[in-house]
């Protein structure tokens, strides 16, 4: 990202790995036994990895700005950058050819095939990276606001700002809910700061997205672009939902009338405005991006929005510009550094 200030470039900052010293209130991780010993038997070297649970975005702000390059804008958003990949990688997204979900996968250059000890090599390699963290950072929610059809979903990755981007996109559980959250039904292992082999088999670049149903895990090298991880959701509920629950799961964004039950879809592909015209003022909304036509009605996959932010006015967007405030993430934009991130 470059922003040029009187004809002098000035490169934003993206440090990663930055091995300061942290004080930090072990009380906030609180792994209680259980979580413990799973992320022990997960393979992660407990003695040597800090792991953060579902901490606040407060904390996960310090971490981001500390050890990762982000910058707090002038309205309290978190400026983060995602490395060379601005974007997802379609190409390099891959699922795996497996028996129990062979026959209902549609095959081809979207679903690209990947063979299982493929994703075990990639899957190890993503968990021996996260072992050289400092930090590791876990985020349990939920995708999915029908509890009838929702599935846990528990995203381990190294980077603050991924735990905080899943903070926004997930459902998150209430105290309670967290304390008993139990075994997630599907998890991702988000490296994406570390490239995988290219000399894997199958691998014909450094990023590799994969998804594995059987495991109902999802593996991340490569690229840093938080979408990955919304979208990997998605996958997993589009596979899901139609598959094992019999719903019917939409690429459509969603809103509903003040009085009226009467729902509207926007279809599109990515950048099409699903997410501006559902934000329309007059209605409400339901979701930006990902949902459930099911037998009881419409529900949101997501708990957050993900809106482009390309010429984004606050006459002419509203509701989107306003939402740029703490808590929120502005990926890969340009800022002003002389003016603290405005
Ligand atoms: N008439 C329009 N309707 C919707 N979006 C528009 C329109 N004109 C321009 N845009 C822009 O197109 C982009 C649409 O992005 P977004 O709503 O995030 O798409 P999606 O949610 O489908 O990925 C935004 O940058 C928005 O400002
Ligand atoms: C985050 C994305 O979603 P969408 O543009 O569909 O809102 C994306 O395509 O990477």
């Amino acid at each position: 990202m470059v922003y040029t200030s009187g004809g002098t470039p000035y490169v934003t900052p993206h440090i990663l790995h930055k091995h300061y010293a942290q004080s930090y209130d072990t009380e906030q991780s609180s792994l209680i036994g259980q979580h413990v010993e799973y992320f022990s038997q997960a393979g992660f070297d407990m003695d040597r990895v800090q792991i953060k649970r579902n901490v606040s975005p407060a904390l996960l702000y310090e971490d981001a700005v500390r050890n990762e390059g982000a910058v707090i804008s002038s309205s309290g958003a978190l400026i983060n950058f995602s490395g060379k990949k601005t974007g997802r990688s379609p190409k390099d997204k891959r699922i795996v050819y497996e028996e129990t979900s062979k026959d209902d996968i549609w095959w081809g250059s979207v679903n690209i095939k990947m063979d299982e000890h493929t994703f075990e090599i990639n899957r190890e390699r993503a968990i021996d990276y996260l072992n050289t963290r400092d930090n590791v950072y876990v985020f349990d929610g939920y995708a999915g606001w029908d509890p009838k059809y929702r599935i846990k979903v528990r995203v381990i990755c190294a980077r603050a700002y991924h735990a905080l981007f899943m903070h926004n996109m997930l459902i998150r559980p209430t105290e309670e809910e967290l304390a008993e959250f139990g075994e997630p039904d599907f998890i991702i292992y988000n490296a994406g700061q570390f490239p995988a082999n290219r000399f894997t088999k199958g691998m014909s670049s450094t990023t590799s997205v994969e998804i594995n149903f059987k495991r109902m895990e999802m593996v991340i090298l490569g690229t840093e672009y938080a979408g990955e991880m919304k979208k990997g959701v998605f996958s997993v509920m589009h596979y899901l939902q139609p598959v094992k629950f019999g719903q019917l799961s939409l690429h459509s964004s969603a809103n509903v009338g003040m009085d009226k039950n009467d729902v509207t879809l926007f279809f599109g592909l990515s950048g099409t405005g699903k997410t501006t015209l559902s934000a329309d003022p007059r209605r409400q909304l339901i979701g930006d991006d990902e949902h459930v036509w099911s037998d009881e009605g419409v529900f949101n996959i997501e708990g957050g929005c993900y809106a482009k932010t390309i010429n984004l006015s606050a006459e002419k967007e509203p509701e989107i510009f306003s939402a740029i405030r703490f808590g929120s993430i502005l990926e890969n934009v340009v800022y002003n550094p002389y003016l603290a991130g405005t």
